[in-house]
């Protein structure tokens, strides 16, 4: 994945990283975000119906090995996983395709996003940051919601702790363009629904939860049997929205089924790999494109930034 030679957007992404610093402190080795996190491996299945959309090489074969990793919100190496601020929690898949060939899916169980751009993504970070020591209100932000109702439906939106990382729903956010065999394309935002279903706990029940509740309990759930997920592309209809993530589709469009992802074991030497893995929310392969949306090619160099920065940490 290239970084790009964008001058302006590097620098937007250096001062995102510097901003992800500043709230949750320095932690060599790790993400500045979505720190906390385990990987598990497995396969991706399609459905027959996945080609009508995309030609893309994990959707026309039988079976594509996979490699996905759950997190939780914020840099905090060690949050909590029944802390308020560890929801949305986080999904990543790699596809592997061929030897140094992949794409990626990264999702979070909240539908939507706080910013349309990085620039306001980042307004919003140092709002959060100097309110730490405010000591009269509006503080900055309280501010910055009170004049971003996207950023505001975003943080009221509900962020229920599930009792399981396989137990959780994981929004695309970000619309990408597929394109089949014979050309056709549209726009569509993945879904990825756990197959046991959604489960929440209450507040007095995740009170009561150990902090290494999710990662414990998705070691177990692994060691028993098989943890499936199925990815469905929320599909456009003209005149929709294709380049906002804080705008939503309406709930009765068209859900195309893509496949199943069905996990089977956790990744020997979790830590080194995890700070090895770099995701690419830009998809780069031949019949998904991405969407004009302005997060995408900001995040994609956002993360390979960083990731080579955590690949060369040494851990204090
Ligand atoms: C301007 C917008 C965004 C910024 C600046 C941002 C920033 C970051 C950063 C710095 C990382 C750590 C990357 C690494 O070190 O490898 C990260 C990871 C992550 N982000 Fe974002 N993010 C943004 C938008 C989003 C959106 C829209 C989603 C939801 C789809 C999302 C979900 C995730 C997830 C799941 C991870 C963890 C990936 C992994 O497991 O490696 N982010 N983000």
């Amino acid at each position: 994945m290239p970084l790009p030679s964008d001058e302006r957007l590097i620098a937007l992404s250096n001062d995102l990283l510097q901003q992800f610093e500043t709230i949750f402190g320095q932690h060599p080795g790790f993400r500045p975000a979505h720190a906390k996190g385990t990987l598990l491996t497995g396969t991706f299945t399609p459905t027959p119906s996945a080609t009508t959309l995309s030609r893309a090489s994990h959707l026309t074969r039988s079976s594509t090995p996979v490699t996905v990793r759950f997190s939780n919100s914020t840099g905090l190496p060690l949050i909590p996983d029944n802390d308020p601020n560890a929801s949305p929690r986080g999904i990543a898949i790699r596809f592997h395709l061929a030897e140094h060939s992949h794409t990626d899916i990264i999702g979070h169980s909240t539908d939507g996003f706080p910013t349309h751009t990085g620039q306001e993504f980042l307004e919003f970070l140092r709002a959060i940051a100097a309110s730490a020591s405010a000591t009269s209100h509006p503080t900055p932000v309280e501010a910055y919601l009170g004049s971003h109702p996207a950023a505001l439906a975003f943080v009221q939106a509900a962020k229920p702790n599930p009792s399981s990382f396989a137990r959780e729903s994981y929004f695309g956010v970000t619309a990408m363009r597929f394109i089949n065999k014979d050309g056709a394309s549209c726009y569509g935002r993945y879904r990825i629904l756990p197959e046991a279903g959604n489960d929440f706990l209450d507040e007095a029940a995740a009170a009561k939860k150990t902090p290494n509740y999710l990662f414990d309990e998705i070691a177990e759930r692994i060691a028993k049997g098989p943890i499936k997920f199925r990815i469905l592309a929320q599909l456009a209809d003209d005149g929709d929205v294709v380049d906002d993530a804080t705008i939503h589709w309406p709930e009765d469009r068209t859900q195309l089924e893509l496949g199943t992802i069905t996990l089977t074991q956790p990744v020997a030497d979790n830590a080194h790999e995890q700070k090895q893995i770099i995701f690419d929310p830009i998809p780069r392969v031949d019949g998904i494109e991405p969407s004009d949306d302005p997060l995408l090619e900001l995040r994609a160099a956002v993360y390979l930034i960083s990731g080579r920065r955590r690949r060369s940490a040494h851990e204090q």
